[in-house]
């Protein structure tokens, strides 16, 4: 720790709590939200999936003592993400998922699949390994590839979460639709995922609604949030209020694309509002400066390719493959991100970056023999 980092520790630690400055009051209402914490699965897009078991360990102890109630654990891209499509894991993620739930004490240990990248086998191997959450992630429009997966998990005794990806390129009506797929398959709660971090307010608020309309009553509904167009706190927020109540972030927002929701900052809201989360603000406001931090290869950044990234709606996770396939071919990572909005890419497509940088390439060279033909042609 810096002796920079211990006195603003020491100085935050020193607040008086009962601070009748912190707590607002109506129109807010009283909401109680169940928070996870994905740095150490969303965030592993953004470390190119090179957790140690040391990092796992201490992020995991710094989230459980703030109270953070679920910490999600797996490759990026879901159990079995490990491979040349998606990028190797420093850490077999089934020995990080052990680690974590060695590590937590109240913490539930939640782990992600995505059908087609993992297999059953992994959910049965990620429960024996400790976890206790099985989260199953489909684009927004296929749910039903979820159904066998939500069955299992059911089986098993674990508790279960649907993901809907990609949530900003439906409308509400289908998103509900496919909402009440995964309850029927036995998913305990949905999340509408602004995987993309495209949606805008009341967007986001309208695919709650529609979702807790169809579900409530019978299963939750939960909100993942994206930073892309910096609207990652006040989306959750809008969110909560429209009535999810699971909610997912990243301390530091460590995580795909400009990262996900800070968890730290939409805690720090819910503390001023006087919604309950059961996290210490002082204490996560800590774990992210002394130990989130040092974990980071860099902060997220809100930069050229991340905005296009929420602007074109381009899944989060696609960040780094984008960034490596325009250094390759010599093309501008932008463009490169407009066209993948544009074609409307969907996660397991990361090979068509691939083919985009190409393209542009081509038409970079047919404009210096014959400019104006490119577009044209
Ligand atoms: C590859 C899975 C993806 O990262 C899940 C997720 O967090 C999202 O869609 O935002
Ligand atoms: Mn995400």
């Amino acid at each position: 720790m810096s002796a920079n980092t211990e006195v603003i520790g020491t100085d935050i630690n020193a607040l008086d709590r009962t601070w009748s400055g912190i707590h607002g009051d109506e129109p807010w209402g009283k909401l109680d939200l169940r928070l996870t914490d994905t740095c150490l699965r969303d965030g592993s897009h953004h470390k190119r999936h090179q957790f140690t078991a040391q990092e796992v360990h201490d992020i995991v102890e710094a989230l459980d003592s703030s109270g953070i109630p679920v910490i999600e654990v797996t490759h990026g891209d879901g159990l079995g993400g490990s491979s040349f499509n998606y990028g190797f894991s420093r850490t077999p993620e089934q020995e990080l998922i052990k680690i974590a739930a060695e590590t937590a004490k109240r913490a539930k240990i939640a782990f992600l699949m995505l059908p087609g990248v993992g297999t059953k086998d992994d959910i049965r191997a990620a429960q024996d390994n400790g976890g206790q959450i099985c989260r199953i992630a489909t684009h927004c429009t296929e749910a039903d590839v979820s159904i066998q997966h939500f069955g299992l998990a059911r089986e098993l005794g674990l508790e279960t979460v649907g993901f809907l990806m990609m949530s900003h390129t439906q409308p509400p009506e289908v998103l509900a639709k496919q909402a009440r797929i995964m309850v029927d398959a036995g998913c305990q709660c949905v999340y509408v995922v602004d995987s993309a971090g495209a949606l805008i307010m009341e967007q986001t608020a309208d695919r709650v609604s529609a979702v807790v309309t169809e579900i409530g009553g019978q299963a939750d509904v939960g909100f993942h949030g994206h930073e892309n167009l910096g609207l990652g706190v006040a989306n959750t927020v809008i969110a909560a209020r429209a009535g999810a109540t699971q909610i997912d972030g990243s301390v530091r927002r460590f995580g795909a694309g400009a990262g996900n929701t800070p968890l730290e900052a939409f805690i720090g809201v819910c503390d001023k509002v006087g919604w309950t989360t059961g996290v210490d603000f002082l204490k996560i406001v800590d774990a992210s400066e002394d130990v989130i931090k040092p974990a980071m290869p860099e902060e997220c950044q809100l930069d050229r390719m991340t905005l296009m990234m929420g602007y074109a709606g381009v899944y989060s996770s696609f960040l780094k493959h984008a960034g490596n396939a325009a250094e390759r071919y010599g093309v501008s990572g932008a463009q490169l991100l407009l066209e993948a909005g544009a074609r409307k890419l969907i996660g397991g497509q990361e090979d068509q970056l691939i083919d985009i940088a190409l393209m542009l390439k081509r038409e970079a060279e047919l404009e210096a023999r014959e400019p104006g033909v490119s577009r044209a042609g």
